[in-house]
């Protein structure tokens, strides 16, 4: 043994062969501090050695490196830029050690080669893949750019166009793709790889193939005539900010960093990767894109230990075939488990699985599956009339009409039916789990399992724990919902649960502001092209049906009617009373049809003008501040107090409630998060401006007090 570390090990193998395994004692390989060091000190001892002729990575796990352990990022990037630029300086040497080697170098990639992974395969002068690689540089989706030189070798490697693809979208590359680009020498099947990075040293140590060439395009400037350069960085540039948009600015740093970097040689072009990743990384965007992904984390990290205490479920049943009912039988069979879908009215069932093939058939059609996969998905749908087929079910599902009492005779109906043993949950999307709860004999098997519409698209379900449920029945749901693709957080009940006890009083803010004369076109403009929503809130109801948030803001006065009471009509009354229900009728605040390629197309409608004129008399112009100030206070003061309630257990996961359930732009990282940026302080200095506009916008005293101490939500 050449040498040993927890993390790596190098031995030397037949001819004058080194290799260093990474092998980090968890499931994974990741580049933290330890691992930099080990791999530092690793290099020491290699060189030390006179007798090595060539080097070659592997793993010995099932992937080769993740990347960079996230968990250090906050807290290094929280740095003066000086200790950070130290920090980069010393990790980059390592790198270079390792490029700089006295004999040619190979990687052999197996799994993920993500971020550092990236890089490091990047310093060695060959790269086999199995066919398990992913390879890809994902920094610039966490709000920085690659800093460990990924940046300036990636370019001179596959060339500055694919290098810019794979940077600024950070997508994982399949093998294949890899190798057609050049970043990889050569894809092999698993038991080959280690063999045959080994061959591909023996060719170069015998010089049949020349790794001091490759080596040296790495050290030099971007082999790129000037024209050709220019256009390219140029035509990246517009293509770039068109995806990305304003709110993202690492993809257009990256772009600026390998144009200002084609000219010089790799210790040059490292520091102009250095220095923008330094501005980066102090960015609040980062700072929230990395909060996103360590939440996402910790979410995830609770659902596997949830899985631990739940029930397997091997087969599952939904009530109702509706919008809901159908989206859920889908996503259930499509990821394995079988489910039978029950209505009483036979074209529901028909709908349903309708929808279920459509969803299928444009998948095959984008060559994401394959007829059989398809059929395979449908046939794990059983449609029934009845209750028989539905007595297997581990879990039922009930999604049928949003009426209490219908939902209390099905629920009570389908409890005779199943074993002793089954988990009954609720789709219901206002109705309080605790109130459902009292018509079932055995409240203890029931919870609330709140999907959101579309429910292939939508990432997140609410799990509502009710005081009955027990945690056997709260681990099985939220372990069947991981096991369907989505992101559970469990949430206490309450009017609303979580999400849509925090979507209305933002409702109520635009509601008070077209009271008031507020355009909503405007309005929902600067909520999106400002704040970054997807859909201003005017969109958003139309999306949602004006009906159903007619229904649930009834709900929602009922359940908080110091805050959320109404004194009269508002604009969502307005469309409601006047039949303009959105886009599911083709008008609500917007009027909606079919341009001439088929495509849905949005129009502003003068009659909900008209209509609003009635009602509020002429139109006002605010200014994006106070509109943004009106809208959001309501939201974020519900959302401290949801978290000061115990609805939901921690900023954290009512972040990713937010991100995940209603598309709280991610670059604000949640509400939690976006307080800690503008700091309570303020935050609280601009609610009290506001704070005669009524009790949606007083501020909580815990607040006050947090304020007043000048803290946070989150550590770091
Ligand atoms: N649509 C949404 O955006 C959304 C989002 C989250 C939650 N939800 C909730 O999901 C539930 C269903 O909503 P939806 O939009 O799918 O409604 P929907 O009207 O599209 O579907 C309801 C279905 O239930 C069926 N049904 C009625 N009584 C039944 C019974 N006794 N047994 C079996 N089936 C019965 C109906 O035939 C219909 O097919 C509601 O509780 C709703 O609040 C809806």
């Amino acid at each position: 043994m050449i040498y040993q570390s927890p993390t790596i090990q190098v031995e030397l193998l037949e001819d004058n062969i080194a290799k260093l395994c990474f092998n980090a004692p968890g499931s994974v390989n990741k580049f933290d501090r330890e691992t930099l060091a080990s791999l530092d000190a690793a290099l020491d001892s290699i060189k030390q050695q006179s007798n090595i002729q060539a080097l070659v990575l592997t793993s010995g796990k099932d992937t080769f490196i993740v990347g960079a352990d996230i968990t250090e990022f906050l807290g290094l990037f929280a740095q003066d830029d000086a200790v950070l630029l130290s920090w980069i300086e010393q990790a980059n040497a390592v790198f270079n050690k390792l490029e700089d080697l006295p004999f040619p170098t190979a990687s052999a990639i197996k799994g993920f080669a993500l971020g550092g992974g990236c890089e490091t395969i990047l310093a060695t002068d060959f790269r086999i893949a199995d066919t398990t690689a992913k390879i890809g540089l994902p920094e610039t989706k966490l709000g920085i750019i690659p800093g460990f030189g990924g940046t300036v070798r990636l370019p001179r490697v596959i060339g500055a166009d694919n290098a810019l693809e794979w940077i600024t979208t950070g997508k994982d590359q399949r093998p294949e793709d890899a190798l057609k680009v050049g970043a990889v020498d050569a894809v092999v099947a698993p038991e080959a790889l280690e063999a045959a990075a080994i061959q591909m040293l023996k060719d170069a140590v015998a010089e049949k193939l020349d790794w001091q060439a490759r080596r040296q395009r790495k050290m030099s400037p971007l082999t790129l005539p000037k024209l050709e350069a220019m256009m390219s960085f140029t035509t990246a540039k517009g293509m770039v900010f068109a995806v990305a948009g304003k709110h993202y600015p690492a993809p257009m740093a990256a772009v600026s960093v390998v144009e200002q970097a084609a000219t010089k040689g790799r210790s040059d072009a490292l520091q102009i990767e250095h220095q923008a990743f330094i501005k980066l990384a102090k960015t609040d965007v980062a700072k929230a894109l990395i909060g996103i992904f360590l939440n996402d984390q910790l979410v995830k990290g609770k659902a596997k230990k949830a899985g631990k205490l739940a029930k397997d479920v091997k087969s599952a049943a939904v009530l109702g075939a509706g919008i809901m009912g159908g989206g859920i039988a889908y996503q259930s069979a499509s990821k394995g488990t079988p489910i039978v879908m029950k209505d009483i009215a036979q074209p529901a069932l028909d709908l349903g699985l309708g929808e279920a093939a459509k969803l299928l058939s444009a998948q095959v059609a984008r060559g994401r599956s394959t007829p059989e996969k398809m059929a395979k998905v449908l046939n794990n749908i059983t449609p029934a009339l009845d209750y028989a087929p539905v007595k297997h079910a581990d879990v039922v599902v009930e999604a049928v009409v949003e009426h209490p009492k219908v939902k209390a005779q099905v629920l009570a109906e389908v409890e005779q039916y199943v074993s002793e043993d089954a988990i009954i949950a609720s789709n219901t999307s206002t109705i309080s789990i605790n109130l459902l709860a009292k018509s079932m004999k055995k409240p203890e098997r029931f919870c609330g399992m709140h999907f959101f519409n579309p429910v292939h698209k939508m990432p997140l379900v609410e799990v509502i724990r009710g005081e009955h449920s027990s945690e056997e029945t709260i681990a099985s749901v939220v372990a069947y919902a991981s096991k369907m693709g989505k992101t559970p957080i469990v949430v206490n009940d309450c009017p609303g649960f979580f999400v849509n006890r925090v979507l209305f009083p933002y409702f109520a803010g635009f509601n008070g502001l077209l009271a008031e004369g507020g355009d909503f076109a405007a309005i929902d403009k600067v909520m999106e092209k400002q704040f970054g929503w997807p859909m201003g809130p005017a969109y958003l109801l139309d999306v949602v049906g004006l009906d159903t948030g007619h229904h649930a803001q009834a709900v929602m006065a009922e359940g908080f009617p110091d805050r959320m009471g109404k004194s009269g009509n508002d604009a969502i009354d307005v469309m409601f009373e006047n039949k303009r229900l959105g886009q599911k009728n083709g008008k609500g605040f917007y009027a909606y049809s079919v341009d001439s390629r088929g495509k849905p197309k949005k129009d502003v409608d003068p009659t909900s003008y008209e209509l609003l004129k009635a009602a509020f008399g002429e139109q006002k112009a605010f200014d994006a501040d106070e509109i943004i100030a009106r809208t959001m206070i309501p939201m974020i003061i519900e959302t401290v107090r949801c978290l000061e309630e115990g609805i939901v257990a921690s900023p954290a996961e009512a972040d990713m409630g937010l991100v995940y359930g209603l598309g709280f732009p991610p670059f604000r990282g949640g509400v939690f998060r976006y307080l800690d940026t503008m700091g309570v302080a303020n935050f609280v200095a601009l609610a009290d401006k506001y704070a005669h506009l009524g009790g949606l916008y007083q501020v909580t005293d815990a607040m006050r007090a947090l304020a007043a101490n000048n803290g946070s939500y989150y550590q770091a």
